[in-house]
């Protein structure tokens, strides 16, 4: 079906602001920065980049007769708890794995933040000790079993909703709002930072930008900073997720390569460990535009952002925007990042 023609359900206030950061542009020196904001796109529970991921999933959730969304996440995992806010909207259940995913030894690790949340909107959220892997996890599927097996009928949502078939669409959509902003605004983005670790965000921003492009002959550069640290297997969901995305969307054509762009630098060693690039990201972010980033996600993709501007990898005559997809709640998962004096 054409990208237009595939049910949505809207979970949004509509179109997520567009923000130009002066301050945070003046201080680069370079290229102008904006910021899209989704993590202030919708009344559920903070919204966030999962939450644009869902409307194009809801309708099939509904058609489906699932009385319960399983779905899975680390502690802190913003997904998760965008599961629960539409279960919580739609009158649904949530069953919700939380795995250990990060080596954050906090007391507080899985009791504040997102987790919280969840709770408060009645998920039915169980920690479970398992490591980080982006991929299709044994969990995740015992839990899909036991709902049945309680009498309960699943809809099985996989981790950041990036391998459900329509993972991409909501991304691909968000392009074309993008390209209807710019009319408006009279400005032209060129290129886009976004954080990519399950990947369905970056790729359905590649299949939506390349049929815009096909549309109107305008090429936009979408640069994906990793925050997984498992590039490899990054690289290969982003590129297999955005091409499955190009045939849900009909497309017409394959994915050039250069229009993945894919970089490293910024991640550190493991998923959801601040490095110091990302403490002084979320520090500049905060101080030159109460712009509020987190240690996990978008501190990393911002890291990689001013890099790519101060280095002029990004050119000084560029229009640069940086998607800002959430992730604040789990800020309080890391208070000790910002100790008191
Ligand atoms: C705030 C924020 N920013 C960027 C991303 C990366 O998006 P993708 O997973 O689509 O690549 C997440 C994901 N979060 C996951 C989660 O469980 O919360 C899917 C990993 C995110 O939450």
């Amino acid at each position: 079906m054409r990208l237009h023609e595939i049910p949505r359900h809207p979970l949004t206030f509509g179109p997520s602001p567009l923000q130009h950061l002066r301050r945070l542009s003046t201080h680069l020196g370079g290229a102008q920065v904006w910021a899209k904001r989704e993590d202030v796109n919708s009344g559920l529970a903070f919204g966030g980049n999962k939450v644009r991921k869902l409307e194009y999933i809801v309708p099939d959730v509904l058609a489906s007769g699932a009385d319960t969304l399983v779905s899975i996440g680390g502690y802190q995992s913003n997904h998760t708890r965008a599961v629960a806010a539409v279960a919580a909207h739609l009158g649904l259940k949530a069953r919700l794995v939380q795995e250990k995913w990060v080596p954050w030894d906090d007391p507080v690790n899985d009791k504040v933040g997102n987790i919280l949340l969840s709770r408060m909107m009645g998920a039915d959220s169980r920690l479970d000790p398992a490591g980080f892997d982006i991929g299709i996890r044994d969990s995740w599927k015992d839990a899909l079993r036991e709902v049945e097996e309680s009498g309960g009928t699943a809809y099985p949502i996989p981790a950041g909703a990036s391998e459900h078939p329509l993972g991409g669409v909501g991304f691909a959509n968000w392009a074309f709002e993008v390209a209807e902003q710019e009319k408006a605004l009279g400005v032209h983005f060129d290129t886009i930072v976004v954080c990519t670790v399950t990947c369905s965000t970056h790729a359905g921003m590649v299949a939506g930008f390349a049929a815009l492009e096909d549309l109107t002959g305008v090429r936009r550069r979408v640069i994906g900073i990793d925050a997984s640290a498992t590039l490899t297997k990054t690289r290969d969901q982003l590129e297999r997720i955005a091409r499955h995305t190009a045939e849900v969307i009909e497309l017409g054509r394959n994915l050039r390569d250069d229009e993945f762009t894919l970089l490293e630098g910024w991640a550190g060693d493991l998923y959801g460990i601040p490095v110091d690039s990302t403490m002084a990201a979320m520090r500049l972010g905060a101080e030159l535009e109460a712009m509020i980033t987190d240690p996990v996600y978008e501190g990393k993709s911002l890291a990689g952002l001013i890099d790519l501007v101060r280095e002029r990898d990004i050119p000084a005559d560029s229009t640069v925007l940086f998607a800002h997809l959430g992730g604040q709640p789990a800020l309080n998962a890391y208070h000790s990042l910002f100790p008191g004096s």
